[in-house]
């Protein structure tokens, strides 16, 4: 089983001429097949950490390890990490403009396997796949991320996800923009691929909402930089009704 180890993590971005340490010793174990929830405050580092994970260049890792299967993920360039089975979502996908969503994404997946799926067992695999996202055909000639709206941009999204079977995914989850038809179509599609049992999962949650249709094995409280606590799906029910005062005490968050 596949395993991805976030070891006292820590990142800085550079801001107003000066260095700001944003996370201050991540530690997490995410195992293929598991479900993990970061919960936290607005400011908490919960998008630095999925940005740190993508190589995204604004934010520098000061110290700490991310290792896969023993492989450091950090030395890896961002194609070599999808190779490796990350899947890294974005918050806010980039326009990809003269490229169709259909062959972005058989390029994606001939990528990240190695070689190019076989045409029509692929064709079937993706129309399956956008119907139970309630996504209309036509979607797949449209130019990634252009004009979609945020619903579209997420149902993409979790298309990839389906159809690239990483062995671990981090979504980086706003649900704002998706109204409660298109949040729970997501979700199915999520727990579609937690059903596998292939996919260890790290949804970074800024809204609890989504919680209620996707049932986390572990959920962790992210609080100034670092994983306050963690412990089960109670966990996340305990803070929809008592909040982060709890973790926040003693330096606030960002
Ligand atoms: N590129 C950046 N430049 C400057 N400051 C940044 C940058 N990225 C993050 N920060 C700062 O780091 C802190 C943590 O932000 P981050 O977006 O990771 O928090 P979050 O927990 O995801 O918050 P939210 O739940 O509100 O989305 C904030 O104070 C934010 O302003």
């Amino acid at each position: 089983m596949a395993t991805l180890e976030i070891r006292d993590l820590h990142v800085s971005v550079e801001a107003d001429n000066a260095t700001k340490e944003i996370l201050k010793g991540v530690d997490l174990t995410v195992k293929q097949g598991e479900t993990h929830a970061i919960m936290g405050p607005n400011g908490s580092g919960k998008s630095t950490l999925a940005y740190s994970l993508a190589g995204h260049p604004k934010y520098t890792i000061t110290s700490g390890t991310v290792t896969l299967d023993g492989e450091d993920v950090l030395e890896m360039s961002v194609d070599e990490r999808a190779r490796a089975g990350l899947f890294l979502a974005m918050q806010y996908p980039v326009e990809i403009p003269g490229v169709s969503v259909s062959n972005f994404l058989r390029t994606s997946a001939t990528a990240v396997r190695g070689e190019a799926p076989k045409l029509r067992t692929w064709v079937k695999e993706v129309k399956e796949t956008m119907a139970q996202l309630q996504m209309d055909p036509a979607f797949a000639e449209r130019n990634v991320n252009e004009g979609f709206s945020g619903g579209e941009k997420k149902r993409h999204e979790i298309l990839q996800l389906e159809l690239l079977k990483p062995k671990i995914a981090i979504l980086d989850e706003t649900d704002s923009g998706l109204d409660v038809d298109a949040l729970k179509t997501v979700s199915e599609g999520v727990n579609r691929v937690r059903e596998t049992g292939e996919v260890g999962t790290l949804l970074i949650t800024h809204y609890t909402r989504i919680l209620k249709y996707i049932k986390p094995d572990y959920v962790h409280v992210f609080a100034n930089g670092r994983i306050a606590a963690s412990g089960g799906a109670e966990l996340a029910d305990q803070l929809e009704n008592e909040g982060y005062e709890a973790y926040t005490k003693g330096g606030a968050s960002a």
